[in-house]
């Protein structure tokens, strides 16, 4: 195999002329008009833009939760835009993980067992001990959601999706519910997963002042992306202030 035709040396994603549209005839929502992007291998990359301009819906469409209406996008060397549902719901099983804005942990079940809900699905997954230590929560492991913080609730949601060993890491409003300061805590713990495990991130963000810490901006403006930018230098998240 060719340096060229091994799939781990493509981008992790690349669109072109990605589409979406909700609905049909006068009530059509236009989210997405012509979306072409690459997303190179083990970059931490921010969305940014106003609300409503498409962000989580090509987040939905990279992650194989929601559908393209046209256009092509594919993860590697394999079309997410040409997939069946199984093989869809294999993607997302074997290559993705998800961090919402809102952390769903089951409210029974202690930090560990949250992450072991996943692990135990997973083809090759981390201790769940081990996940959670990552993300500085080692010695919570045995406590209920409700006996933590919202930063670190944010923190096991984390360690649950990494602990599957994602390929891709996928942040919709990670910090959207937190302070700046406790806000700042999980960033660096995305920092961290992205700095030690290569694990390539996307992440939307309403908090401008994080694309300081990506690797890649993307501003997005009414369904398309409008300008790229690629940081020279980055911030530690410890230094963003917002
Ligand atoms: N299921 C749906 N049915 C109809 N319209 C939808 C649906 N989901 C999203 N939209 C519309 O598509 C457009 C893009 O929405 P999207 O959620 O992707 O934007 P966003 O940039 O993520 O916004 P925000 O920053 O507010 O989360 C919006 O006009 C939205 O109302």
């Amino acid at each position: 195999m060719t340096g060229q035709d091994d799939p781990m040396s493509l981008p992790t994603f690349r669109t072109e002329g990605l589409t979406k549209v909700y609905g049909a005839g006068e009530a059509a929502v236009h989210a997405l008009r012509g979306v072409d992007l690459v997303v190179p291998r083990g970059e931490l990359v921010v969305l940014l833009g106003p609300s409503g301009s498409g962000k989580s819906t090509l987040l939905n469409i990279l992650g194989g939760l929601d559908r393209a209406s046209g256009g092509t996008a594919r993860f590697r060397d394999r079309e997410l835009t040409g997939m069946g549902d199984g093989a869809l719901t294999r993607y997302r099983r074997d290559h993705v993980g998800f961090v919402f804005q809102f952390y769903n942990l089951m409210p029974s079940l202690t930090a560990e067992e949250n992450v072991e809900l996943v692990t135990e699905i997973a083809r090759a997954p981390m201790d769940p001990a081990e996940a959670l230590r990552l993300v500085g929560l080692g010695e919570r492991r045995h406590h209920f959601p409700a006996q933590l913080s919202g930063g670190e609730q944010q923190r096991v949601a984390i360690a649950r999706a990494v602990a599957k060993q994602p390929d891709v890491l996928f942040c919709d409003e990670p910090t959207g519910a937190l302070d700046s300061a406790t806000g700042r805590a999980v960033l660096k713990v995305l920092a961290d997963v992205n700095a030690s495990l290569g694990t390539t991130i996307l992440m939307v963000t309403h908090a401008a002042a994080t694309a300081a810490m990506a690797h890649r901006v993307i501003h997005f403006a009414d369904g398309a992306i409008r300008d790229v930018q690629v940081n020279e230098t980055r911030l530690a998240p410890e230094e963003i202030v917002w």
